[in-house]
This record gives C-alpha cells, structure tokens and sequence, in this order.
C-alpha cells in the first residue's frame, strides 16, 4: 500500500514526548499458516513513556498478545515480524551502535529491530521484561523458584558488568516456554548473592517467608503466590518496560486486585514503565495513564485514559465503553458487540475497515480502504482510526460550525 510505502521512507524514531522510553512505529506481524497468512498486528503504532502504564485493550483475538511478544522479540515460527520498528530510549546503546549501525540509532533512541540478535536477546530482563497469565509458562516445575529468580538476578549483573558479553544464558527468563528448557543444563550455579537477591525480591513481592518459600518447587506455591514469583523473576532485571499480558486473568477477584495493586506499587517505586494487556476494562481503568484500544490487530484508538473513556471516537471504542461510559464505575466490563471478531486471514481481509460489518454506524466509506485520521479531545494525543471518524466529522461541521471547534481542529490537524 502507498501508505506503507511512504511510511517505510521515513528514517530516525518517530517525533514524540520527551519522555518517551518506547516508540512503536508500523508494527506489523504474520503468521503464515496452512490455512493461510494471518495479519495478527498490523501497522500498529503507539509509545510508551518513563514510568507510565500503557494498557492494551481488546478483545480475544485481536492481537493483543502477539502485539506483547513482537515488542519483545519473542514471536515464534510460524510468525514473523514483517516490518516496523522498535524504538527503545538508552543512551549507551545508542552510542555504542551510533557508528557502527547509524541507521539503527536516532539520538538516545536505538531500533531494537535493527540491532543484531544478540543485543536483542540481552535486552531481555534489564530492558524488558514480560510477565504472563499462566506463571508456569516462565517458571520452570523442576527447579526452586528462589533459584530461578537468582538466575535472572545473574542475568542482570553480568549485563550489567559488560553488555555486550550477554549472550548464551540472557535469554533465559521469564520468557515462556521457549526458553524454559534451554536453561535446565545451567542449573545450580547461582551465587549467594544472586539468592539473597532473590529472597529480598520474593519479600518486595508479598511473599511471607520468602527465605524459606525461596527452596520450595512452583507447585508448592498457590496461583496468587506463583504471579508474585513470576513478577519478581521479571523484576529481577531491573527493566525499563515491564509488559504484563493478562497478569491477573486466572485468578480470583481478592488476589487480582492484590497483584494490580503490587504492580502499580513496583511502577511507582521505581519507575518502570509498564504495558497493560488485558480485556477487562475494569483494570484499564484501574491501572492506566494511557490506553490503545486493538481491534483486528489494529490499534483503532488510542489517548489518555479520561480521553478514550469519557470521548471514545471509534465506534468500536463506544461499542466496547457502551453508551455512557462511567470512570466510576469500578467493574466496568466489555460491552459484547453483536457480530464477531472478522478473520485474520489476509485473503479474507481486503484493505476496508474490519469493523464495517458490526458497525452500527457504518457507511459505505467504511467498505473502501482505510485511512487514519487524528482528533484531541484532551491535552494529550489521542487518535483514532477510522474513516467514518473524518466523515461524521465533515458532516457535523457543515451542520453545526460553533459546537466542533475541537473537530475542526482535529481536521486541519491531518
Ligand atoms: N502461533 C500462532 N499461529 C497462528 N496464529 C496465531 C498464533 N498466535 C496467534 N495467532 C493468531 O493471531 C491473532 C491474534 O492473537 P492474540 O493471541 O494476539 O490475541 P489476543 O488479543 O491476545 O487474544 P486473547 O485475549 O484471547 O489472549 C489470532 O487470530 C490468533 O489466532
Ligand atoms: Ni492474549
């Protein structure tokens, strides 16, 4: 498409806040299946700053979690990052490739894509981190959960120490299953430091006893207690960006409300910048500064959280938001919109907005190709994508001049 063509010119990170730690430019990610290519996030931008939380709202399906794993370069074959860009704020790393890969380093900001993937790798645990629904997906059932958080505490000190000689084991936590195995040669060689480093991130947690709790096996430990664990094996790196994909989903209402609260303690402290994947509106609301809504692996708005709330643009937004949207609300839930999540698959895809068919106020417009247009409701950025957005606004211009000062503005904005 022209647009991508246009956009693939552009060079350096993408303008933004100072105080931006991430920019996402023109993510696209596929996988490529029997049944076909599957366009699970497509062109998705959106950025992240200093310790903020950006949620990610969506529903099943619409490319949330691929999304996560694609910012950390963890997607799996048969997916594949297509193009895009991800802009990471660290002035050492950029002045440590500024010569040797220019095209990669925009003044403190280095494209982790273009890094080589080693550098990549290391980035995972000091740079960022990923906690998941299912804790046992990163935790090991064979191995101590004290050791295994030591291990991430090794990981970062020797990044720390020289980071460039962080190959082989940094890939090693937090990461899922993939990684889980490729551990279990290097076991038991974790120092006392490593685990008293541990037992002091268990106790930062609220685990009781953590000195003890630090020898026991994941199963010994309850669902709330092993999300704790695997949040402080993800805190163990110290990172900068720490992505939470459904941290609390399998777990009952108390304990959720515990591990959001632990989270948003730990992001306060200490200034990691988190991003939020979730379906449940009730923990954006909760949790976030600023959201992205995705529909169809797209993300179809995005702003402040007041912004997306209380002036949702996208239809789909105000479908999800119901009619009256309420900030108050404190369990505000996903209106379910009639008619289902439209198929990834590219063939079936065609280019037009993916929400036409369940929108209610869809237009023909909506059946031709898709164009992004911008609106500021707020003080802050907030844009949408949608062409009936442009044309409802065009049309309620031409109505009613005096009470679309804000809309005109978003026009000229374009
Ligand atoms: N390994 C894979 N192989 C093929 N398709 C995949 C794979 N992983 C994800 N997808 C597809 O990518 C799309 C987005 O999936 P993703 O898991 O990101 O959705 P999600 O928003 O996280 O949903 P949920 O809320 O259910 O977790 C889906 O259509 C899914 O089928
Ligand atoms: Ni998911």
């Amino acid at each position: 498409m022209s647009d991508a063509a246009t956009r693939a010119e552009e060079t350096g990170a993408p303008e933004g806040h100072p105080d931006d730690v991430l920019r996402v430019r023109n993510l696209s990610t596929r996988f490529f299946t029997e049944e076909g290519q599957i366009n699970a996030v497509e062109s998705v931008d959106f950025t992240v700053r200093d310790g903020e939380v950006f949620g990610i709202v969506g529903e099943s399906g619409s490319g949330k979690s691929v999304t996560a794993l694609s910012l950390i370069d963890l997607v799996d074959s048969p997916g594949r990052i297509t193009q895009g860009e991800v802009w990471y704020r660290d002035a050492d790393l950029a002045d440590e490739f500024r010569d040797k890969t220019p095209e990669a380093v925009d003044g403190d900001f280095v494209d982790t894509r273009r890094l080589p993937k080693g550098v990549r790798r290391a980035l995972r645990g000091p740079a960022f981190s990923m906690v998941f629904q299912d804790p046992m997906s990163s935790l090991n059932p064979s191995v101590t959960v004290g050791e295994q958080i030591a291990e991430a505490v090794e990981v970062q000190r020797r990044a720390k120490a020289n980071p460039r000689r962080t190959r082989s084991r940094s890939q090693g936590y937090g990461m899922g299953r993939l990684i889980a195995d490729t551990l279990l040669p290097n076991r038991g060689f974790t120092s006392e430091s490593s685990m008293n480093r541990a037992i002091e991130l268990l106790e930062q947690v609220g685990i009781p006893d953590p000195a003890e709790r630090a020898h026991e096996y994941p199963h010994q430990f309850s669902g709330g207690m092993l999300q704790r664990a695997m949040i402080a094996q993800a805190l163990a790196g110290e990172p900068d960006i720490l992505v939470a994909d459904e941290p609390t989903t399998a777990l009952d209402v108390t304990i959720q409300a515990q591990i959001l609260n632990l989270l948003r303690d730990l992001q306060e402290q200490q200034g990691t910048s988190v991003v939020m994947i979730t379906h449940d509106l009730g923990v954006i609301a909760r949790m976030c500064n600023r959201v992205g809504v995705m529909y169809a692996g797209q993300i179809v708005e995005r702003g402040t959280l007041s912004d997306v709330f209380e002036t949702p643009v996208h239809p789909y937004t105000q479908g999800l938001l119901g009619s009256i949207p309420d900030l108050d609300d404190p369990a505000p839930r996903l209106q379910p919109i009639e008619g289902n999540v439209p198929s990834l698959l590219d063939e079936e895809m065609g280019g037009r907005c993916f929400f036409a068919d369940r929108c209610p106020k869809a237009m023909t417009d909506c059946l031709q190709p898709i164009s992004e247009s911008a609106a500021e409701p707020g003080s802050d950025e907030h844009t949408a994508r949608c062409v009936l957005t442009q044309r409802e606004f065009a049309e309620a211009d031409a109505l009613a001049p005096d009470h679309f000062d804000r809309n005109t503005e978003v026009r000229s904005d374009e």
